[in-house]
């Protein structure tokens, strides 16, 4: 099988929204490859806690797992926690028969109060995948065998809807060809290696060890490549009030170019003028901000809707492909 699923903004492209029919029964979920917990809210999570989110209602499909549990933290801080039951999945025409559904008893406060969001559908690799006492497979482990090619594709866009694909490569979604380089999977993350950063034709240095993650905003890179590029705006500054970067909104913001597999990659610098950073609006919040005590480079969705990226596991090793939109 195949399918396709569109990806709908956020306001700011804050994250990016997906219909899913869970036991029949269709909530809007963020698609996450770097978590790989599929968890929903449900008809178990407190009404003080879910007002506003559609519910996936157990009793009408769903097999409880008896004495499953699960728990995530995300790297925000955001984290929830629940029950397990195993219910029918579809996603864009995609079908898991029986996929573990985990429903939240308790959410965190910035679940409960985005009330587009009703819930995650991880794609890391399932080696991090939180339920216990029997670690559960994400959706696409579990569909994958079943796929006409064990690989999705993920096309985010920049204030419009985009699209993530399984089973197949739509060459209509990006230009020129597809640069791949091989995964570290050890973290069962999409982890690769990244190389030279440059803006305005000078080098801001390399940036490393990185992760794909839809599921993060922004842009966390190595603090010598984000001070380097925010040199380049006049007025830029490392705000701790603001919780990082910040410049003028009417400043001129460079292009973010990064080799991946000896190939460059641009982000346009417009994506990079994030949101306004207070209501007067003068001061803009940057869509680079430094890795500071993360240990990895997130490339998130500021990066990825400028790109078309294949999370490829058709071989025995794992690979990531790079494509401009
Ligand atoms: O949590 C992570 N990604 N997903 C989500 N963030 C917020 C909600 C979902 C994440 C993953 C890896 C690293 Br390293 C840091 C953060």
């Amino acid at each position: 099988q195949s399918g396709s699923v569109a990806a709908n903004p956020e306001q700011y492209d804050e994250s990016y929204l997906c219909p899913v029919q869970v036991g029949g029964q269709t909530l809007n979920l963020d698609f996450d490859t770097g978590s790989a917990d599929l968890w929903v809210f449900s008809t178990l999570t407190p009404a003080t806690q879910s007002t506003g989110h559609a519910k996936y209602n157990p009793k009408t499909s769903g097999k409880a797992k008896s004495g499953y549990t699960w728990n995530i933290s995300y790297g925000d801080n955001s984290g929830a926690s629940g029950t397990v039951y195993a219910d029918k999945v579809v996603v864009g025409g995609v079908t898991a028969t029986s996929q573990a559904v985990e429903a939240a008893t308790s959410v965190s406060t910035q679940f409960m109060q985005d009330t587009d969001n009703d819930g995650l559908l991880g794609l890391a690799f399932s080696t991090i995948n939180t339920v216990q006492p029997q670690q559960q497979t994400t959706f696409f482990d579990t569909v994958k065998g079943t796929l006409a090619k064990k690989l999705f594709t993920v096309d985010l866009k920049a204030g419009t809807a985009g699209t993530y694909d399984f089973g197949y490569i739509d060459s209509s979604k990006y230009a020129g060809t597809i640069t791949y380089v091989p995964v570290k999977t050890t973290n069962g993350f999409w982890e690769f290696t990244a190389g030279a950063a440059t803006a305005n034709n000078r080098s801001l240095g390399s940036v490393g060890d990185a992760i794909a993650d839809t599921g993060t905003t922004l842009m966390y890179l190595p603090t010598a490549v984000t001070s380097a590029y925010y040199a380049q705006i006049s007025g830029a500054t490392n705000s701790a009030a603001a919780g990082g970067y910040i410049f003028p909104c009417d400043a001129d913001v460079p292009d973010f170019h990064i080799t991946i597999g000896g190939k460059s990659f641009t982000v346009p610098g417009e994506y990079i003028n994030f949101t306004p950073a207070d209501n007067s609006g003068e001061q803009c919040f940057g869509g680079i901000q430094p890795n500071t005590g993360i240990g990895f480079t997130i490339l998130g969705d500021v990066f990825l809707k400028a790109m078309f990226v294949v999370f490829d596991q058709t071989t025995s090793a794992p690979r990531l492909g790079f494509a401009a939109q």
